[in-house]
């Protein structure tokens, strides 16, 4: 099968070799010809996936339309704040009329809070879509360490399609219909990375981080039920799963964010040190504190991210205030 990946990231350059291994023949894509052109000579992406070779039959193509024609499925790996602009270029490029549209981005638009694939019916209007989501980082992926995933679609054979074209001995992939829920956990769960990665730049404990990922996987599947998801989401890989790896591993962007502004430096010069390289958390925060508000749902976590992020709360009064907010019961008292 052709497939496409939009957008040389780390994570497109691991799914692509993925790909490569499992036999398709395959093309990426990205949105700076000198760059890619340096990966065609070099034969590795130093900038977004270091140390790894590209696969020998991967093809890189800096002209859009070539890089789409005849694909079966186009995966879009760019982060979610260039994805409009993407799917805006992708529009006017010809393609097969029954393509899947992968949504592999993990966030949501700032301004209009959008889901990825509320973005992409936006744009180009009503496609066969799934999302491909779970605890994976590019990475280890990249290295064959086995990993599982899940992806999501409102059509059943699309999600197959997808199951079928990535499951491999290193790479298990589940299906599942919720869309939304899928989306929501794979986003939000970056905002609480960066929170993760505050109590590590603080040097808090154990206790503190399992606290705020238990606490706040109940935070995410609140916020994602309100918005549509199915609440057992937040307790599968796109849920939990991707929570944990991100709260714990050493790979975690959003993590390392966080944990640079724990030990007290300033975002802008944290992300200036990062280059081209994502975190989406940062902006995640943001969406994600606006559809709390919209829904009425009460989002301690996130509130105080957001606060931290955006209107120069001092993490440590944040951490006070999350342990010294009213007493309440974990659970709800069974009447019966
Ligand atoms: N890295 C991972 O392990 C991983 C795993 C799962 C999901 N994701 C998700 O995949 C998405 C892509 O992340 P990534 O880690 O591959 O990205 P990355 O940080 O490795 O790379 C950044 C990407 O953004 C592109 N870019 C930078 N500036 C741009 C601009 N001005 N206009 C358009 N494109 C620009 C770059 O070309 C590159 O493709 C994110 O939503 C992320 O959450 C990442
Ligand atoms: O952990 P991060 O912040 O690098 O995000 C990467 C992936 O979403 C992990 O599944």
């Amino acid at each position: 099968m052709k497939i496409t990946v939009l957008s040389d990231g780390g994570w497109g350059t691991a799914l692509a070799s993925v790909l490569c291994d499992n036999g398709h023949a395959v093309t990426l894509w990205g949105p700076f010809p000198d760059y890619l052109e340096e990966m065609r000579r070099t034969r590795r992406n130093e900038r977004f996936l270091k140390g790894i070779e590209l696969p020998p039959a991967l093809v890189l193509e800096a002209d859009l339309a070539k890089a789409c024609a005849g694909s079966s499925i186009l995966v879009l790996a760019a982060p979610s704040q260039f994805m409009r602009g993407m799917l805006t270029k992708l529009r006017d490029v010809p393609r097969e009329s029954d393509v899947i549209y992968l949504n592999v981005a993990k966030g949501i638009e700032t301004d209009t809070c959008k889901r990825m694939s509320e973005l992409v019916a936006e744009i180009l209007g009503s496609v066969r879509y799934a999302i491909l989501s779970g605890p994976s980082h590019a990475e280890e992926v990249a290295r064959r360490v086995p990993t599982a995933v899940m992806t999501a679609s409102k059509d059943a054979e699309a999600a197959m399609t997808v199951q079928s074209v990535f499951m491999n001995q290193y790479l298990r992939v589940y299906t599942s219909d919720d869309v939304v829920g899928a989306e929501l956990g794979g986003s939000l769960k970056n905002v609480l990375a960066l929170a993760a990665g505050v109590l590590d730049g603080m040097g808090m404990g154990d206790n503190t981080k399992a606290a705020l990922m238990t606490r706040g996987i109940a935070e995410m599947a609140r916020l994602g039920e309100a918005l549509g998801g199915r609440h057992e989401t937040f307790s599968g890989l796109s849920g939990i799963g991707d929570l944990i790896v991100t709260c714990s591993s050493r790979h975690s962007r959003n993590r390392h964010v966080g944990e640079e502004l724990g030990k007290g430096r300033k975002l802008e010069e944290i992300q200036r040190e990062m280059g081209m390289v994502v975190a989406e958390g940062v902006k995640t925060a943001d969406s994600a504190y606006q559809l709390a508000r919209r829904t009425n749902v009460v989002t301690p976590i996130i509130d105080e991210v957001y606060t931290s992020l955006y209107q120069g709360k001092d993490p440590r009064q944040a951490v006070r205030d999350l342990m010294l907010r009213d007493p309440k019961p974990e659970l709800p008292r069974r009447t019966a």
